[in-house]
């Protein structure tokens, strides 16, 4: 397992090992004790699984609140992905800042985010597959959303078309809008 830490401090771009041989490869996607050996103790508990069938699918930003908060460990099962992940911590150093990376079946590689973070992602194949796992489970009411093009977020998503968004988050307030209920260096 290889861990790069992020310009983000707490997120964390993962490359567990595959074993390839003639009828294709084994990997580990996620082994407990492995991302303990890296400091990496977070208590998973919900498996999340989406299919995104049109290019240029945008799922997020989006969070749970506290006392739902949710880190996550992302990765993309068939396709191509490019996965965001936002700082919300009121008084962090990196507060409105992001980082993202192309997550794809290919590479193989995962993206740990900590609670405190926006989380979205931009399909860029067909029928790409996301599978993540959640240190909480689901509370609709916990449930908050940024939009994704806000200007003062400005991520460059790499689309190349309009993007395909739910309501939900074709809906969702702007950064200037919004009261984050994450503060920097309290447990949320
Ligand atoms: C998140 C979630 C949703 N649902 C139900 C609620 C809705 O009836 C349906 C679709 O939910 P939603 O439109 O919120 O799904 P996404 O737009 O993929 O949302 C997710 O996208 C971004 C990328 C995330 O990181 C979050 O996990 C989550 O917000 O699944 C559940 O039953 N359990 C769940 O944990």
């Amino acid at each position: 397992m290889k861990v790069t830490q992020t310009k983000l401090p707490g997120v964390l771009l993962l490359e567990p090992r595959r074993f390839g041989d003639d009828r294709g490869f084994f990997s580990e996607s996620w082994n407990r004790k492995t991302l303990s050996e890296h400091g990496i103790d977070t208590d998973f508990v919900q498996d999340n699984h989406s299919v995104s069938a049109a290019v240029n699918t945008v799922r997020g930003l989006h969070f749970q609140s506290p006392p739902h908060a949710q880190a996550k460990l992302v990765r993309c099962g068939r396709g191509r992905l490019f996965d965001v992940a936002v700082d919300i911590r009121k008084g962090s150093p990196t507060f409105g800042q992001w980082v993202g990376y192309e997550l794809s079946f290919e590479n193989g590689l995962q993206l740990l985010i900590p609670e405190g973070f926006l989380h979205g992602f931009a399909t860029r194949d067909p029928e790409t597959e996301i599978i993540y796992k959640c240190s909480d489970y689901y509370a609709p009411e916990c449930d908050g959303a940024v939009r994704f093009d806000d200007p003062d977020l400005a991520i460059d998503w790499g689309l190349s078309g309009d993007a395909i968004l739910s309501d939900k988050d074709a809906n969702a307030p702007l950064m200037a809008q919004f009261d984050s209920p994450f503060t920097y260096g309290e447990r949320s």
